[in-house]
């Protein structure tokens, strides 16, 4: 085994070896930017999709799938849109030995492709009120030419596990309440992964091409800086306009939609692996473990039948009371199968012995706390389940508290320096709101403006914007973001 650098050493480091030895994707693909998924991790980030189609499905999402590509006449149609993806965009322009008259874009996300099948231009999908709201979504890869450094799950140039849902309502306040649904569906996922977050809305020099708004949700990296692992944007008209999307009320008037759309990537699996991982690797939630007990062996010279019999009728148990666990039955010695388990985050691992197979017990070792607990066998199937049930409050709790000691509230922009010096994470100051005076704060400090804490800015009491000394009308989040 190669050793691995510490997480809390050189987390990029450690990272990258354990997407590797963990079984996540193999990067040796020959296209920058692009990775195989291989077995072991497609199976963790299927389990994280199967509570996205149940969040979808519990609020009324319907289920597409559109093509990849996209003919330039439609994706030039949203002035901002275009602006803010054409450095960005995979283009097509021959097919067999013909070059193509009307060149084609690799999906970079879906609303070029999208809109028109709205638009009773086209598609004619939305035509009146009674069609409202309309809620789809759709779970493919898209294509983005990323220049800065490319990194596996984290950035990379095919999004193969992008999830995208694209709504359209009668008005505004229609639409807002589908952000509110969006936020609601995220912290029900955010439970699922035992991840703690933050909400920012963008400030309004880098919300997302086309949008009226865009709220951020971020989680802080064990290297301290932030990683945006969902997007909710309200789109107003815009699109409406540019697509001719216009629905007839009940009045016989017509009227545009309003748009949202949201946004998630493999960004979760890799905010899972970063945040609930240690130095022996990867810790999955129970929730999303591919593998929730794995069963080792201990067997003893003369004894081995009987340690075989007895985890074979354990792994029959737990089979039946719908636990997934694998009894592994390889020819390696036990301590191999810990650290190789513990590396690929099994939430917990029986161990059995001899003495186990004759007084009826179960050595029982749980990932999380690195602890281990000697059970009586009958008792084992109500131990397992409450075991995770612990671990999820145990990972939920430790999250919590890792995001909640990276974030400092400070006055001075001196202070911000030493904060971001001290331990990075998220800064959070004073700002009166106007546009030039994030900008220089974001080139004092070197950090982004991550934006205001939503919903509520938190107008704080008497204090001056660091900058311009005006009376502050918001708290500013900043951070050294992936
Ligand atoms: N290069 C990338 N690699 C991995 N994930 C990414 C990458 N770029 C964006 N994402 C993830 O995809 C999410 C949605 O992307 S986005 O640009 O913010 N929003 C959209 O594309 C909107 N159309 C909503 S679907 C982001 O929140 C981020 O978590
Ligand atoms: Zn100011």
């Amino acid at each position: 085994m190669v050793e691995r650098k510490k997480w809390s050493e050189n987390f990029s480091e450690w990272f990258n070896d354990v997407i590797e030895e963990a079984g996540i994707l193999d990067k040796r693909y020959p296209v920058k930017g692009m990775n195989v998924w291989l077995p072991y991790g497609l199976k963790i980030m299927r389990n994280i999709e199967r509570f996205i189609h149940e969040e979808m499905e519990r609020t009324g999402h319907q289920e597409v799938l559109f093509p990849a590509l996209i003919p330039e006449t439609e994706f030039k149609k949203e002035a901002e849109h275009i602006a803010g993806f054409e450095g960005e965009v995979f283009w097509i322009t021959h097919a067999g030995h013909d070059e193509l008259d009307v060149k084609l874009i690799l999906r970079p996300t879906s609303e070029t492709a999208i809109y028109p099948m709205f638009s009773k231009d086209r598609g004619g999908w939305i035509r009146s009120h009674a069609d409202l709201p309309f809620k789809i979504y759709q779970i493919v890869n898209v294509y983005r030419y990323e220049t800065k450094h490319t990194r596996p799950l984290i950035r990379v140039r095919e999004i193969s596990r992008f999830f995208e849902a694209h709504t359209a309502h009668v008005d505004f306040e229609d639409a807002e309440r589908q952000i509110k649904e969006d936020l609601e569906i995220f912290d029900n996922l955010m439970k699922k992964l035992a991840i703690a977050y933050i909400i920012s809305k963008r400030p309004e020099w880098d919300k997302f091409p086309g949008a009226y708004y865009s709220l951020g949700a971020e989680v802080v990296m064990p290297d301290g800086r932030t990683l945006q692992i969902g997007t909710m944007h309200h789109y107003k008209d815009n699109f409406a306009r540019a697509y001719n999307i216009i629905y007839e009320k009940e009045d016989g008037t017509h009227a545009y939609v309003h748009q949202t759309t949201f946004g998630m990537s493999e960004r979760l699996l890799a905010a899972v692996i970063a945040i609930h991982g240690d130095d022996r690797g990867m810790v999955l939630p129970p929730t999303i473990a591919p593998i929730q007990v794995v069963i080792v062996p201990i067997p003893k010279k003369g004894e081995e039948e009987k340690v075989y019999s007895y985890a074979k009728e354990i792994e029959e148990e737990l089979k039946t009371a719908g636990i997934r666990v694998h009894l592994d039955l390889r020819d390696k010695r036990p301590g191999w199968k810990f650290y190789d388990w513990e590396l690929k985050g099994v939430p917990v691992r029986i161990e059995v012995g001899p003495r186990d197979a004759e007084n009826m017990t179960v050595v029982i070792a749980r990932r999380d706390k690195l602890e281990k607990i000697t059970i009586s066998r009958e008792e084992l199937v109500d131990k397992v389940r409450e075991l995770f049930d612990d671990i999820m409050k145990y990972l939920a709790e430790r999250s919590r508290e890792w995001l909640e000691s990276h974030i400092k509230r400070v006055d001075t922009l001196e202070e911000a320096k030493e904060a971001f010096e001290d331990r990075r994470g998220v800064v959070e100051i004073p700002w009166c709101g106007n546009e030039e005076c994030g900008l220089k704060m974001e080139e004092e400090l070197e950090a982004k403006m991550l934006g205001t804490p939503y919903p509520n800015p938190e107008a704080p009491e008497g204090k001056k914007c660091p900058v311009c000394g005006r009376e502050a009308k918001f708290i500013a989040r900043f951070a050294r973001t992936y």
